[in-house]
């Protein structure tokens, strides 16, 4: 694996100390055995063998500590590394990813899934090769010692290892009980094999017949939990699937390549764009869209709750790619941009900005590296200053996750900052509909006038007065363009827009199902007007 490369000699190091620590625990029955024969002949001979068996534990033990301790470190830096590629993979996809994939899901890859993985390449593979080495090791000991005995005795292996896997009898008090019982069992058994065959003429000794019986516990042992690997394994295997699913994955809207043009001048067009969600494929949310938004103009969408205006902003971002058709950023494919660029080049201030849980000052100065000059600036224009600086912390004041300790109305003043102080060339806006109190609308929208200024805007208007100032008003009904003009053509018009206006007028809502819009009682005198001049 690919992956593994950079802890290859680690890992090479701690399979050499797992050897080590494997073939000690493989020789220690025997050793055990050897204690008690010992025990039989002389004290010198038991001191020694002691001595022996002393110094295989301890060594034993000190490989046994260092395999450990370096299957985690290498574990440890392999997760890391696969966190950050993991990492970088998810903030490489498109949009559309972010609408089918649950955030608490990928959290769960970059974390959970990681660490499972990381147990099963390291600790579990470690062990897995300790059980085999051993339950191989120590077969291959007993069948070299006596070959008759080890057959008797390994047919209780089944019989302990089903009881091993179904009962977890190797844990705790009961499991130490069990293994008590089970070796008294074996002892009983194995002496009365030995006292009726013709093994005591072959040199079994009560040593050998201990070191058996420990083996046949350590071979039971090593494949119940062997066995109960198994599953830890499987919930590896899946792990790693959705892993590499998610490292494999190539985003939809390429972020690398692409042009970079000298020059971006904010005229934006729409040729036939037909768009469908790829989580939604069934519906069509625009067909056939065709507009036209010249440097410096400023226009506005209006059009029913749905009708598709926030996804033609999602669109200019390119955010997704249209099914069909072509949008032109400065007369050239935003296909053939490269997106990092003109994403510098727009701005985008939405009615629910997203804050970063940092300060003031770091979330004004998102999108580009600014001096406390250019944010106090950008701050001023947004009508933002006067109320960060009543904070004790000023600028350095932390706006809390998503920015919960700022108001609505304080929030779109930051995120128009944010804007302002990329100078973008495109101004995107999604107007305000959240009941803000009348003196922090006043703020904001005085803010978002300042903000339209000397750029191209395309504003998804919630305000008659705005729709007025617009060059041009878009009419967007069911994913088309129902009506295009300015206020009064449209108005003379007598479409969709002048129903939309009525409504407003007698609801007090631009759009159907929404009443929490300002109309200023000046504007509907003026259309009010506009319309009785119509009726003469
Ligand atoms: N991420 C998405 N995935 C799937 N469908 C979506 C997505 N975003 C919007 N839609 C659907 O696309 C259609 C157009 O939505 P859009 O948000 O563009 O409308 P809108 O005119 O901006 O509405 P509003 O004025 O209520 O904000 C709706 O039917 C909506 O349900």
């Amino acid at each position: 694996m690919k992956l593994a490369k950079p802890e290859a000699p680690l890992i090479i190091v701690a399979s050499g100390a797992l050897l080590v620590s494997s073939a000690s625990s493989m020789v220690a029955p025997l050793f055990f055995g050897m204690v008690v024969d010992a025990a039989q002949k002389s004290m010198e001979e038991l001191t020694r063998t002691v001595l022996i068996m002393f110094g295989i534990y301890v060594g034993g033990s000190l490989f046994t500590m260092a395999r450990a301790w370096l299957f985690t470190l290498a574990g440890q830096r392999l997760v890391a590394r696969l966190r950050k590629q993991l990492f970088t993979s998810v903030i490489q996809q498109d949009i559309a990813f972010y609408d089918t994939n649950r955030t608490g899901e990928l959290c769960n890859r970059l974390s959970s899934d990681t660490q499972v993985l990381q147990n099963a390449v390291t600790v579990n593979m470690s062990m897995l090769s300790r059980y085999l080495l051993q339950m191989i090791g120590s077969l291959a000991l007993m069948f070299y010692l006596n070959a008759s005995l080890t057959g008797v005795l390994l047919a209780v292996v089944p019989v302990v290892s089903l009881l091993a896997v179904q009962y977890g009898i190797f844990n705790g008090t009961i499991g130490i009980m069990a293994q008590g019982a089970i070796a008294l069992v074996l002892w009983y058994g194995g002496k009365l094999v030995y006292e009726n065959t013709q093994d005591k003429s072959q040199g079994v000794t009560p040593g050998i017949l201990t070191a058996f019986l420990l083996y046949t516990l350590q071979v039971a042992m090593a494949f119940a939990l062997m066995s109960s690997l198994y599953g830890e394994f499987m919930q590896a295997l899946g792990a790693s699937v959705r892993i590499f699913a998610l490292l494999d994955r190539k985003p939809d809207v390429d972020n690398m390549n692409g042009d970079i043009l000298g020059q971006a001048d904010g005229c934006v067009e729409f040729k036939n764009v037909t768009f469908t969600y790829p989580s939604r494929p069934e519906t069509k949310v625009l067909k056939e869209v065709t507009f036209a938004v010249k440097p410096g103009e400023m226009v506005a969408l209006v059009g029913p709750s749905g009708g598709g205006k926030s996804t033609i902003v999602n669109l200019i971002e390119r955010f997704y790619d249209p099914d069909s058709g072509m949008i032109q950023l400065g007369g050239v494919d935003l296909k053939s941009l490269d997106p990092q660029w003109f994403r510098r080049k727009i701005a985008m201030v939405s009615q629910e900005p997203t804050l970063f849980a940092c300060s003031i000052k770091e979330n004004i100065a998102y999108g580009k590296m600014a001096t406390s000059e250019e944010i106090e600036s950008a701050a001023k224009q947004a009508n933002a200053h006067n109320f960060i600086t009543t904070f004790e912390e000023g600028y350095d004041t932390l706006v809390g996750e998503r920015g919960v300790r700022l108001s609505g109305g304080q929030k779109q003043r930051i995120a128009i900052a944010r804007a302002l102080i990329m100078d973008p060339v495109l101004l995107l806006l999604d107007e305000a509909t959240s009941a803000l109190d009348a003196e922090s609308e006043h703020l904001v929208q005085e803010a978002i006038d300042r903000a339209m200024k000397g750029r191209t805007v395309i504003v998804i208007a919630h305000r008659l007065s705005t729709v007025r100032n617009a060059s041009k008003v878009i009419v967007i009904d069911k994913g088309e363009i129902a009506e295009m003009g300015n206020h009064e053509e449209l108005i003379a018009k007598g479409g969709v827009y002048k129903r939309l206006v009525l409504r407003q007028l007698t609801a007090g809502s631009l759009y159907a199902g929404n009443d929490n819009l300002d109309v200023n009682t000046d504007v509907k005198h003026s259309v009010n007007l506009t319309l009785e001049k119509e009726k003469q």
